[in-house]
């Protein structure tokens, strides 16, 4: 404490203040400092000095760093980075009715993408995504802060809690009462994405009801029109409202259709980093092709353009069979062929959306597919437990964070806990490595909770 002087208070929050501190040396570096009123027992105290380690484990260039923590007088202090940008909802509002720039969307995105990437890699759920939980540095680099709060540091009036959310970025999965995943985090990252590119929030309502089933049918008003396909097509991705339909981060990244918008702000370390799956035509595949094509007749390859062709040079040699007359690739490399597939990527050329497309669907895989592809929708009302809980509670406190107390026995460890050891031992590495989708959705809480009953008791103490 002796190493900082307080130069001004930030803000409050739920756990406590947050403070604006110098460091007292020659660099006199800003620091945000956290003083969180620190519970009597001991287990809380445990808690959050365990997850005081989890922070500072986090250690990247998009996620707000730890710098220090320290108990004094019945508080704990967190010491870290300050972000003179502020955070990313001040930002939106400063907008006024101003669109940020694609490229500005993009870069932040990616920015706060490669943040949770690093959060998810470490088998860590932040579970408190939101615009007011990402900032800004004087250089316009993007932070996610706050990460770990939801699950670690998020109030002083209980330590030993589960978590519900900010209910205008919960994601489907958490109003049905199912547990937290890596998806829920990437639903969340949707709604700071959209926010972006709108200046609005992607799920807008008047009542909870009305908000819980535009969140569980995933409908929002769909972006401007300005903005490219890949960024609709993204976006409706992230608001699938069966996580196992969402794409993970390291999928967003890496290999999904609109991760080509994303490398453009990616160093080479990172594309290196997130494992870009990408692939280009290699020169010797692309000369393949174009030699087979050049033993192919244009007769044969059935385009219209050549079955025209062929038929106008038939009518003028009034000859029905006439070889000449027949136009055939020329033998050899085809330039014109081979730039186009150097420059296209497999994923563009083969990937076609049969969701999209169900007429490219065929035999018996297209069953499967399409049982697999069926919309989940929310289609009978919320339940009315959890309506009636929430009409006694403002809509507007919609975008603070709740929380909710858990059963001292009923405390499992979470995927952030066990980082509590001298290294966190991995001894199934297959989970590192890219999967699918599907298969993403790997890691979530180990205790599904009954947090509506909770929540019930919580909204009457008030
Ligand atoms: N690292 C940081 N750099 C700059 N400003 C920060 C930083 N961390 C927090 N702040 C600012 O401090 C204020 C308090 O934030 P804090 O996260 O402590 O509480 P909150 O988000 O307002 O509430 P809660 O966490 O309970 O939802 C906010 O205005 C926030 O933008």
């Amino acid at each position: 404490m002796d190493q900082y002087s307080l130069v001004r208070v930030i803000g409050e929050g739920s756990f406590g203040r947050a403070l604006l501190a110098q460091q007292i040396n020659e660099e006199k570096q800003n620091y945000v400092m956290k003083e969180i009123r620190l519970p009597k027992a001991e287990t809380g105290m445990r808690n959050s000095r365990r997850e005081a380690v989890l922070l500072s484990r986090m250690k990247h260039a998009n996620i707000v760093a730890f710098k220090d923590s320290f108990e004094a007088d019945g508080h704990l202090y967190i010491v870290m980075e300050f972000c003179s940008g502020g955070d990313l909802l001040q930002r939106i509002r400063q907008q006024k009715d101003v669109l940020f720039s694609e490229d500005v969307i993009l870069k932040w995105f990616t920015q706060m993408c490669l943040g949770t990437k690093h959060i998810h890699d470490k088998r860590v759920l932040h579970r408190d995504l939101k615009s007011k939980n990402i900032f800004l540095t004087d250089s316009g680099t993007v932070k996610v802060g706050d990460f770990g709060s939801a699950c670690t540091l998020n109030s002083a009036k209980a330590f030993a809690q589960t978590y519900v959310g900010t209910p205008y970025y919960v994601s489907p999965e958490i109003w049905d009462n199912k547990p937290y995943n890596n998806k829920s985090d990437v639903w969340s990252l949707g709604c700071v994405l959209y926010e972006l590119c709108t200046l609005h929030h992607p799920f807008q309502a008047r009542s909870w009801k009305s908000l819980i089933l535009k969140v569980c049918r995933g409908t929002y008003a769909p972006l401007p029109g300005h903005f490219p396909y890949e960024l609709h097509y993204l976006i409706k991705h992230m608001f699938k409202t069966n996580p196992r339909d969402r794409p993970s981060v390291h999928t967003i990244l890496s290999s999904h259709r609109a991760s080509r918008l994303l490398h453009k702000h990616l160093t080479p370390e990172k594309k290196e980093l997130v494992g870009e799956r990408t692939r280009h035509w290699r020169k010797e595949e692309g000369e393949k092709v174009a030699m087979f094509l050049g033993q192919k007749s244009l007769l044969t390859s059935s385009t219209t353009e050549g079955a025209l062709q062929v038929g106008q040079s038939r009518m003028e040699n009034n000859s029905s069979d006439d070889p000449a007359s027949r136009k055939r690739w020329a033998v050899g490399s085809c330039n014109t062929v081979l730039g186009v597939l150097g420059n296209a990527d497999i994923i563009s050329t083969g990937s076609m959306d049969t969701a999209e497309r169900p007429d490219l669907i065929s035999g018996a895989e297209s069953v499967e597919t399409q049982q697999r592809r069926v919309r989940k929708q929310w289609d009978k009302d919320p339940p009315e437990r959890l309506l009636s809980v929430l009409e006694k509670a403002q809509l507007c406190y919609g975008f603070e964070t709740y929380t909710i107390n858990r059963d001292a026995g009923s405390l499992s460890p979470e995927p952030g806990d066990k980082v509590d050891g001298p290294e966190e031992t991995i001894t199934d590495f297959s989970r590192l490595e890219p999967r699918s989708d599907d298969e993403d959705t790997d890691f979530e809480e180990e205790c599904p909770y009954d947090w509506i009953n909770e929540l019930e008791k919580m909204v009457e103490e008030h």
